[in-house]
């Protein structure tokens, strides 16, 4: 119980600054208890131990013969399979092709997590810096694009468009009995890369990844789901490899029916299960959100997440010029993307402007272009959602900047203090845009390539730091290695990604029992990101922390208090709402961090 938790706050302190945190302050179960024997033990990577099954067990589980007879430990294991991850980057040094060195580490961890998954997890979590490429954006594009070919064993769940009616039964041949975290796709629109109908799955089994490793979300308990709706992909209809439905995405009432029955279906096994929404195309993206927000427990991440992190990185960068918060309506910020994710960071930092004392007709800060340019209000058939950004005529605008203004004429006559882009077009932000951005009236001028994978990020760190100059801010969704600037500096390569938000979203939604996901607590969520790196980190140019359980911890325990203070929270394993209420801020955060799950070694007992 949480009490006990509590009174060890000063315990957990501790081990929260360490990095072993999780593991200690995780209370397992003491046993397993299995319905298999032999060899569907082996196979099953969740009570997979490998050669870690010592002797009694082995007796107990009819293992005995089946394994080689001398038992190793949990660290030689990790420790075997390190090395051998270091022979294969060894072996691959000098590579010409990237692409094949990242899948090879991409299928070595994949095999793992096929096969063991307590030393999957164990690997991933000691090591997510290093890992997460690989796992996460990039490279897990490069699984996505490839997936057919890549296949080898069903991970997730699959509904189609052929699974109308079904689908209510069909959720229960999920062998879990709890499912926790749901990450579902329709496949429209994954990363930058556009439409790869069914092999968007990639990207829901990514972002699990993250929910175990930084979260300590139960692997037992997560549920990555396609909905394979089709694909308007052609080259993927011809792909005779392809695993997807070989038919035109479906669309309006045809494609709703399929998303609600889906909810629906989720709802009726596990109703207490938070749903985050990923890469959906901007149109169903806005559409599921509001159809479902007040529904169900549910987010979508690509605008309410990546929102979160934006506005936490444009708040750093005023706070990089030495400047308090409340000048942050005087930013001037040009957006490059009006899609699901430029839309959903303008309506949030005009949110944290009007919030600010300005008025809804006074807010002037900001200027957003698309494919055909700068939004202007002379633009036939803009969406509503874009309408309030599109800059008109008077006073307050800047001379001859014209509807559809191109991207350099618009830096060069704003002289912008941010510029971010969110459009999933690689290298936009050329040389000629970035020299532009070197006379922004701001002495931090700083730049937000956040569309991923890498290919699509519109410019690099070391672009930025040679034509925008030393003194800039960088960051970018997909992560780049920071940048030598000689005489011992350092330009910072920030990765300004949502999963330093969505686990801990989910995390907090989950623990809260919330019976919706609130602007409040996307909110709370999004302030604790925001406070949470220094005033030297800062200045330094440091926007946001390593990803970790301990930033995951703050942002869930801001998450579950918003959803508690809105009187939202119906509580989670028998903790209720008034047990939570009662939790000061540190016993909010001892009590996420101790219910984190820890990937060890438990003694199996066999049922069978
Ligand atoms: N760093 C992060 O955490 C996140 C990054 N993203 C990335 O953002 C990108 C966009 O995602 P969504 O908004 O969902 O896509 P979307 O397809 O809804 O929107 C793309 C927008 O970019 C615009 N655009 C296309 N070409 C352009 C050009 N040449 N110049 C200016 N604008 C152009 C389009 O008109 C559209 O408004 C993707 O690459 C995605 O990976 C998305 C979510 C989170
Ligand atoms: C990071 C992410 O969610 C995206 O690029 O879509
Ligand atoms: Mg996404």
């Amino acid at each position: 119980m949480w009490r006990s938790a509590a009174r060890r706050s000063s315990l957990f302190r501790r081990l929260l600054s360490s990095s072993s945190s999780a593991a200690a302050s995780y209370a397992p179960p003491a046993v397993y208890i299995v319905n298999k024997r032999g060899n569907d033990i082996l196979n099953d990577p969740w009570y997979n131990k490998d050669t870690a099954f010592p002797m009694t067990e082995r007796d107990r589980l009819g293992l005995r013969g089946l394994l080689p007879p001398r038992v190793t430990c949990f660290e030689e294991q990790y420790e075997r399979f390190i090395n051998s991850y270091r022979t294969l980057e060894n072996n691959m040094q000098g590579e010409p092709d990237s692409t094949r060195v990242a899948l090879a580490k991409w299928k070595d961890l994949n095999r793992l997590h096929s096969r063991n998954e307590t030393l999957y997890y164990r690997v991933l979590i000691d090591n997510i810096e290093e890992f997460a490429p690989i796992v996460y954006t990039p490279t897990v594009g490069l699984v996505c694009e490839n997936y057919s070919g890549l296949f080898r064993r069903s991970r997730g769940m699959y509904f189609t468009a052929k699974d109308k009616g079904e689908m209510m039964s069909m959720i229960y041949n999920w062998p879990a009995d709890k499912v926790d975290m749901i990450v579902v796709t329709d496949g429209s629109r994954i990363l930058g890369l556009g439409d790869l109908g069914v092999q968007g799955v990639g990207i829901p089994i990514g972002k699990l990844d993250l929910y175990v490793a930084a979260a300590g979300i139960n692997p037992q308990k997560v549920l990555p789901v396609i909905l394979d709706v089709g694909t308007n992909n052609e080259k993927l209809l011809e792909d005779k490899l392809y695993l997807g439905l070989r038919q035109p995405r479906l669309e309006g009432e045809e494609y709703l029916a399929i998303i609600d029955e889906f909810m629906e279906a989720v709802r009726a096994r596990w109703p207490k299960a938070v749903v985050q929404f990923e890469d959906f195309q901007m149109k169903w993206a806005f559409e599921t959100l509001e159809r479902y927000r007040n529904r169900f427990c549910m987010f979508n991440d690509d605008i309410q997440g990546t929102a979160g992190v934006a506005l936490a990185g444009l708040l750093g960068a005023v706070r990089a010029q030495g400047r308090p918060l409340h000048d942050f309506p005087n930013q001037k910020i040009v957006v490059v993307g009006a899609g699901s994710a430029g839309i959903g960071v303008l309506n949030k930092a005009k949110k944290a402007t009007l919030k600010m004392g300005i008025t809804e007709e006074g807010h002037n800060q900001f200027w957003v272009l698309d494919k055909d340019g700068l939004i202007t209000k002379v633009r036939e058939g803009l969406d509503p959602a874009v309408a309030s950004f599109a800059r008109g005529s008077g006073p307050n605008e800047i001379p001859d900047l014209h509807e559809g203004a191109s991207l350099v004429e618009v830096v060069k006559k704003v002289k912008p203090h941010v510029l971010l882009g969110l459009s999933g077009v690689g290298g936009i932000f050329n040389e000629e845009v970035l020299k532009a951005m070197k006379e922004s009236d701001s002495p931090r001028p700083a730049v937000f390539a956040m569309s991923n994978p890498t290919t699509k990020a519109e410019c690099t760190p070391d672009d930025v730091f040679k034509h925008v100059g030393e003194n800039a801010i960088f960051a970018s969704g997909s992560p780049f290695s920071n940048v030598s600037l000689g005489n011992g500096k350092t330009g910072y390569a920030n990765q300004a990604n949502n999963m330093y938000l969505f686990p801990g979203i989910g995390l907090g939604a989950l623990l809260s029992g919330a019976r919706n996901i609130s602007v409040g607590m996307l909110e709370a969520g999004a302030e604790c990101l925001a406070s949470y790196i220094t005033d030297d980190e800062i200045k330094k140019g440091i926007l946001f922390p390593p990803v970790s359980r301990h930033i995951t911890a703050q942002v869930g325990a801001a998450v579950l208090r918003a959803a508690i203070a809105e009187d939202l929270a119906e509580g989670c394993d028998g903790v209720g709402p008034k047990e939570l209420s009662t939790m000061s801020e540190l016993e909010t955060v001892d009590y996420v961090t101790q219910k984190m799950w820890y990937p060890v070694y438990h003694p199996l007992v066999s049922k069978k």
